[in-house]
């Protein structure tokens, strides 16, 4: 077949998309409408891991699920927008991996607030500047985001979902000779996790090595001069136009960043496998086996416990503990209900929410 007959189905078959798709916003609208006239939550992460696990089920096609999520996520963007437009806080600037992970789930049409710390980003949500925040957690390499543990504990936000992000960084320069590169910006981390690519690639040839505050600042400056290249993400390199020399030049493949949306007052209903975080403020700590008779409750009733993160309890001269949860559950589970239960206003419920990781 001619590329003009391939071209022609292709635009018919793109016709009957827009068709689809506009048969499918209308429907879209009236759910809205229904949601609205009953004061409902608009963000139903349940409902599209519902939709994406089935047509998943369906697929017989070339379309990987990585690819239908892709696809799909942009659906639900588009159509919570029409629903009722809900602006997305990030912790910034663009071209963070946190605006990667930030976009990849709400997609590319919605209103965005960059913001400069993670503690402005659970205050846009706070005062309902932003009905949803990303912020990372943790970094599988590098360990947990301390700064977010803190703010769950002291804010009264709840969890809606979390994201996992694979971390690729790529090496940006406006020069196509490495001969001619004087300098490399990137964050402390990046070098760090590139360190293989550098000493390979890079050792004896004189070129020094900048670190700057984040990744999308290296992206930034390596577009001002001709003989600098970033360390930096994919998307800060095409956003500040810097063409990529290599791709994927981490250590590591086994990279990943796991990211928080949230919302204020937000419950998720049950998916059928999900992930439940609480923070514990255990009572007298320093009695011995009060961790130990805690995490036996857990064990006692088959849940399976994911993280434990022990953090200090600041404005006390004691040395005392409180402790970030997680487990696989949701707060409607029997088993999760009696934990619950059984130590009240010790435990802090964020949110139960589809299992990614
Ligand atoms: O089913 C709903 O509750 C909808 O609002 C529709 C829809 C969709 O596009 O399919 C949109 C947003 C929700 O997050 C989930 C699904």
């Amino acid at each position: 077949m001619e590329l003009q007959d391939l071209r022609n189905r292709i635009d018919d078959l793109d016709d009957q998309l827009l068709n689809v798709l506009n048969e499918r916003m209308e429907l879209v609208k009236k759910v809205g409408e229904l949601k609205r006239s009953s004061q409902s939550i608009i963000y139903r992460p349940e409902r599209e891991k519902q939709i994406l696990d089935r047509l998943e089920k369906r697929n017989n096609g070339l379309l990987t699920r990585q690819a239908i999520d892709a696809i799909f996520f942009e659906i639900f963007a588009v159509s919570r927008n029409l629903e009722l437009p809900e602006r997305v806080s990030y912790l910034g600037p663009e071209g963070s991996f946190t605006h990667q992970a930030a976009e990849g789930r709400f997609g590319g049409m919605s209103e965005y607030l960059v913001l400069p710390t993670i503690h402005s980003v659970f205050e846009s949500v706070e005062t309902g500047r932003a009905k949803f925040g990303v912020v990372p957690i943790e970094n599988n390499q590098e360990g947990i985001v301390i700064e977010t543990v803190d703010f769950l504990r002291e804010k009264n936000l709840s969890i809606v979902a979390e994201i996992l992000l694979q971390v690729h960084f790529t090496f940006a320069s406006q020069s196509d000779s490495l001969k001619d590169i004087k300098r490399i910006y990137s964050k402390d981390i990046a070098f760090r996790q590139c360190g293989k690519f550098i000493s390979e690639y890079l050792e004896g040839m004189g070129i020094e090595l900048i670190p700057v505050d984040s990744t999308s600042k290296a992206a930034k400056l390596a577009g001002q001069e001709v003989d600098s290249a970033a360390i930096c993400s994919s998307i800060s390199a095409r956003l500040f136009g810097v063409p990529i020399l290599f791709d994927n030049i981490e250590d590591s493949d086994q990279n990943r960043t796991r990211f928080l949306i949230l919302a204020k007052d937000f419950a998720n209903i049950k998916s059928g496998d999900d992930k439940t975080t609480i923070i514990a403020n255990l009572p007298n700590t320093n009695r011995p086996g009060v961790l130990y008779e805690f995490l036996k409750d857990f064990n006692d009733r088959g849940i399976n416990l994911t993280k434990i993160e022990s953090r200090p309890m600041r404005g006390e001269a004691a040395f005392r503990a409180w402790f970030l949860v997680e487990f696989l559950g949701h707060i409607d589970d029997e088993p999760v209900k009696e934990i619950m239960h059984k130590y009240g206003t010790h435990l802090k419920w964020l949110g139960s929410y589809v299992r990614i990781s």
